[in-house]
């Protein structure tokens, strides 16, 4: 019964479901979106709902964390934006913004190696200057240690709001503008992608939001112009390298017209 149960549930029973590479094969047949951005949600609900201090799903939003990043590089996608922590996450109670600012350098400690085996690069999308030194030191030091891999290119979207984004590249512009660097007639599209912190990489293909909400939060509004938008009610703890092959599997799915008939 319940093996009916879990094979209606999920199609498959431990003997029918597909090998790992078997799907890493049938995914590679289809078009891998190059840039794939993640709002990481749910981790305060997923303890709220166990019982258990917000500061446990963080905990365990850091395996998951692991896991994405592992799949992704696997399926060869170029560009993983991860939504760590927003401009508006400051207000959240002192001890677990304190929590949340060790998180890159427990990451650090832990997968460090791993990333650069996989050759890695990490790049910070955000304000730097308001993070904690601690936290600038870790994050110096992860993009110092894989600037010069070639792989996957693991964005973490930390300190970071699109609005102030898109702020600081206008400034930037126009300072240039104004000092003669840049004639106004040449401001087009290409120019604000050359100023925003995700210069140089495609814009997201594919973004995933978990944990039920249906909204972008100030995240990479200009970069996902023609994304496609992917939500699922799991938790981010929850979230796993199934359901993000699923997602993948879902965006191969969709035609992409950009606006055209
Ligand atoms: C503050 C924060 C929060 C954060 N969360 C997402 C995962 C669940 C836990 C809470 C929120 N994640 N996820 C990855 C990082 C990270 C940042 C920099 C770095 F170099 C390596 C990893 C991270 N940092």
């Amino acid at each position: 019964m319940i093996q009916t149960l879990k094979q209606w549930l999920t199609g498959y029973t431990e003997d029918t479901k597909p090998k790992d590479e078997d799907r890493l094969h049938a995914l590679k047949k289809g078009p891998i979106p190059r840039h794939v951005a993640v709002i990481m949600d749910g981790n305060g609900r997923w303890a709220k709902k166990r019982g258990l201090p917000r500061i446990a799903g963080h905990r365990e939003g850091m395996k998951t964390v692991r896991e994405i990043v592992r799949a992704a590089d696997d399926l060869g996608i170029q560009s993983l934006t991860l939504y760590s922590f927003s401009t508006e996450n400051w207000k959240r109670p002192k001890d677990e913004v304190e929590y949340l600012m060790k998180l890159p350098e427990e990451f650090l400690k832990t997968d460090l190696d791993d990333l650069k085996r996989r050759n890695v690069r990490v790049k910070m999308l955000g304000r730097e200057e308001d993070l904690p030194p601690h936290t600038q030191r870790a994050m110096r030091t992860f993009q110092e240690e894989t600037k010069e891999n070639t792989g996957l290119t693991l964005n973490l979207a930390l300190n970071y709001g699109s609005r102030a984004e898109i702020v600081l590249a206008l400034k930037r512009i126009i300072e240039d503008v104004e000092t003669g660097k840049m004639d106004k007639d040449e401001v087009d599209e290409q120019t604000v992608d050359r100023y925003l912190y995700t210069a140089g990489q495609p814009d997201p293909d594919l973004i995933i939001r978990t944990s039920g909400e249906i909204r972008i939060s100030n995240f990479m509004l200009w970069q996902l112009a023609y994304s496609e938008l992917w939500f699922t009610e799991v938790a981010w703890p929850d979230f796993n390298r199934e359901l993000f092959f699923q997602a993948i599997m879902d965006y191969q799915q969709r035609s992409r017209r950009y606006g055209a008939v």
